[in-house]
């Protein structure tokens, strides 16, 4: 080689066969070098004698040629390091050996490489000669290697740190693991080295049941991953998550990696969550329905409050504003009233005996009849007036806005209204209102003043003959006050025997005599002085007490019957007035009828006068009523006639054997052709029906003989006698029998 290096092939002499075989040689050895793929230079004196083309490749020169002269301490990072080569490499090279080393050289254009060289000296004896270098580009190498080296490196660094438990496993043993599996499982390093799993797996049965589910998975080349308990070295147990993959699917006996995790904490906090998450869901469940009951029971509450709201608001018979709600409203109203100047009336309304109606059919039809006078009220009233209920059977309408005139007309309106009966079951009641109208402010500027100023005015339309309204007026209110000192006095009239009976008598037209008497109510009070039965018997009946009075009347009436006809005064008829309540009350028939029995009087002695408004408010029950009054033997007569409406197909249906022409008809018959008229026409129908006729309130002979004219059966009045108590009763009637 060095031949060669020495000597290039174009300078060869080319002499002899000798030569040639040289020259042979030297370009096999030439060829050879030019193939070779190493760098490989003759240096002589630190100087390029001469190079392969790979050399001058290696160093970036393009041809051999251009190196040779070039100093090798160029290709070299720096003289120190050149130096430092020449130094190293010395002591081998003296000694005929060969010096390799890998270090940075210089590239022609600056750049380090990795080159690996090995040198030789031509001469071990004589430096002078030169020394042979080969040298191999492993910039490459190093590179890979240095790459190669890092990667190894980041996988131990891994490896020793991971946070996870590694280890690789071949022919049922681990080969390596790292220290996190280690302690995981609690052994010393190196420990689990050739170690059986079935160490630390707690039984062979899981271990068997473990290889057999991951075999199938792992050949498949897929990673199997299993949550395992494992058993630490002290016997606790760690829940784990393992992840195994074969190294090489083809090639089981490569053997595999598991990656464990220790779960346990995880799972720990995963049944802790789950416990916290039922807990939750459980305290949800509870608040829902704790929510829903509190929810139903604030529905319940509103219910409840609105409920109480509309007790103390309303009637709950009618649903009609009850006097609370009235009075509320009653005070907006006023208010307005006052404010704008604009009027406002109050209509206080009360049924005209309903309480026969209560008492006769019943409370529940009574009831019924409430409810839907109730409607019929609020139909016929404008939206923003109120109707109220006070209780019992009285109303209150609220009127803003209306005056006089226009209260007039509501109650003319409720009184038309009225007359259209109501259909209650199988009842056809017709029932009147009484009504009395009150006005702001002139009346009263407050609900109160309002009210009884309106009630007060109610309470004459009843003493005026019911079924009628009537205005308030400043005088009224005395006279109420007195309504109210009559029914306190008459409470205690009956046990302080204030009351007597006198008796008037009733003249047959035909023989001029005396056949019975009308017994007339009598009360005197100490302090009040006598008062009218007109006046003290609607008290009465208002109040309920006319049930306890009229039976006593009953009473004493048939008692002094008795007596009359023990003394022989003929063959006396008494008359007793019946108020309607008393008609209405059910067992009316029997009480009289008993009175009769104890008395040993025989019923057809006694009458009782009926009033007509009896019959007309309800003719069916009337009727009854009447037949079973009849069926005891009782006469009944009908007082009053012509005032009331009663018409002829009822009068033909009433078992009534009288008629009492109304004294309003005989006082005027003397000048007002109306009148006798009507009179006659009373007495030919109760002729033509089979009844008898007795002119009330005569007091003169010009009426009597008119009657007598007409033939009218019976007179009774001033012109015969005023009533008279029981003994100047039996003087007249022994006197005017004596003269007649
Ligand atoms: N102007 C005038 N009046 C005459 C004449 N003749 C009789 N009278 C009066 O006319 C009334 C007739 O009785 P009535 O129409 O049943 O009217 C009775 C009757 O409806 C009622 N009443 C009287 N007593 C009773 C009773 O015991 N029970 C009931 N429920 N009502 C009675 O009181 C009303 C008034 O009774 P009284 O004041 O006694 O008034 C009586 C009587 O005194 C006359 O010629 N001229």
């Amino acid at each position: 080689m060095s031949t060669l290096l020495n000597a290039p092939s174009h300078a060869l002499p080319l002499e002899s066969a000798e030569s040639n075989a040289v020259q042979r040689l030297l370009r096999e050895h030439q060829t050879l070098l030019e193939s070779a793929d190493v760098g490989i230079v003759f240096i002589r004196q630190r100087v390029v004698v001469r190079c392969n083309r790979r050399y001058a490749e290696i160093f970036g020169y393009l041809h051999p040629q251009d190196m040779e002269g070039i100093s090798s301490a160029n290709f070299h990072p720096t003289r120190t390091e050149f130096r430092e080569l020449g130094r190293t490499a010395y002591p081998t090279l003296s000694r005929g050996e060969v010096f390799k080393t890998e270090r940075l050289m210089r590239r022609k254009n600056g750049r380090l490489f990795w080159g690996a060289l090995t040198g030789r000296l031509i001469n071990p004896d004589d430096t002078r000669e030169g020394s042979i270098w080969i040298i191999d580009d492993i910039d490459e190498q190093k590179r890979s290697q240095s790459l190669l080296g890092n990667a190894l490196r980041e996988k131990q660094l891994l490896f020793d740190h991971a946070a996870i438990g590694i280890a690789f496993f071949r022919k049922g043993k681990i080969t390596r693991c790292n220290p996190h599996l280690e302690q995981m499982l609690g052994y010393d390093p190196g420990e689990l080295q050739n170690i059986d799993p079935t160490s630390f797996i707690p039984s062979t049965q899981a271990w068997e049941q473990l290889q057999h589910k991951s075999q199938s998975v792992l050949l498949n080349g897929l990673r199997f991953e299993a949550e395992v308990a494992l058993q630490r070295k002290d016997g606790s147990v760690l829940e784990c998550e393992m992840r195994c993959k074969l190294l090489d699917a083809s090639d089981l006996s490569q053997g595999s990696v598991w990656i464990i995790e220790d779960i346990t904490d995880r799972k720990l906090a995963q049944q802790h969550l789950a416990q916290v998450q039922n807990q939750l869901e459980q305290q949800v469940r509870e608040r829902t329905l704790e929510l829903s009951s509190t929810v139903a029971d604030l529905h319940r509450e509103v219910q409840d409050q609105e409920r109480i709201y509309w007790l103390a608001h309303y009637d709950p018979l009618t649903g009609l504003p009850n006097r609370t709600l009235l009075a509320q409203r009653s005070a907006g109203a006023i208010q307005t009233a006052t404010e704008n100047s604009t009027p406002l009336a109050v209509i206080f309304l009360d049924l005209d005996h309903f309480k026969h109606v209560n008492d006769s059919l019943g409370h529940k039809v009574g009831d019924a009849l409430l409810v839907e006078i109730g409607k019929r009220l609020r139909s016929i009233v404008r939206e923003r007036d109120t109707v109220a209920r006070l209780g019992g059977d009285e109303f209150v309408l609220l009127l803003p806005g209306a005056n006089a005139q226009g209260a007039a007309r509501v109650a003319a309106k409720l009184q038309e209204a009225s007359q259209r009966p109501y259909q209650i079951e199988h009842h056809e009641l017709t029932i009147a209102p009484s009504m009395g109208i009150a006005l702001h402010p002139q009346d009263g500027t407050e609900f109160d003043a309002l009210t009884q100023a309106a009630d007060v005015a109610m309470y004459h339309a009843k003493l005026d003959g019911r079924n009628t309204y009537r205005f308030f007026t400043p005088e009224m209110r005395a006279k109420s006050l007195r309504a109210l000192q009559l029914e306190n006095a008459l409470r205690r009239a009956l046990e302080r025997k204030q009351f007597q009976l006198h008796y008037q008598p009733q003249v047959c037209l035909r023989t001029g005599s005396i056949r019975s008497a009308e017994a007339l109510l009598r009360w005197h009070h100490p302090e009040l002085g006598s008062i009218s039965p007109a006046e003290f018997i609607p008290v009465a009946e208002d109040s309920g007490q006319i049930l306890q009075i009229g039976e006593w009347v009953l009473k004493t009436a048939v008692e002094q019957l008795k007596q009359w006809n023990q003394q022989g005064l003929g063959n006396i008829k008494v008359a007793v007035n019946l108020s309607a309540i008393q008609f209405h009350q059910p067992q009316l028939p029997e009480m009289v009828s008993r009175i009769l029995t104890e008395s040993g009087i025989s019923p057809d002695l006694l009458e009782l006068e009926l009033t007509e408004g009896v019959a007309v408010q309800d003719p069916r029950t009337a009727t009854a009523t009447m037949d079973r009054l009849n069926s005891h033997g009782i006469r009944l007569s009908m007082d009053d006639f012509g005032t009331g409406y009663s018409s002829l197909s009822q009068l033909k249906r009433f078992q009534i054997y009288k008629l009492k022409i109304d004294q309003s008809f005989i006082r005027d018959i003397d000048h007002d052709s109306n009148d006798r008229a009507i009179v006659s026409a009373i007495i030919r129908m109760a002729q033509a029906l089979g009844m008898q006729t007795t002119a009330e309130g005569v007091e003169t002979q010009a009426q009597l003989e008119f009657l007598q004219q007409q033939g009218c059966d019976e007179a009774q009045g001033y012109h015969f006698s005023r009533p008279l108590q029981a003994g100047d009763f039996e003087h007249f009637f022994r006197s005017y029998a004596q003269s007649h």
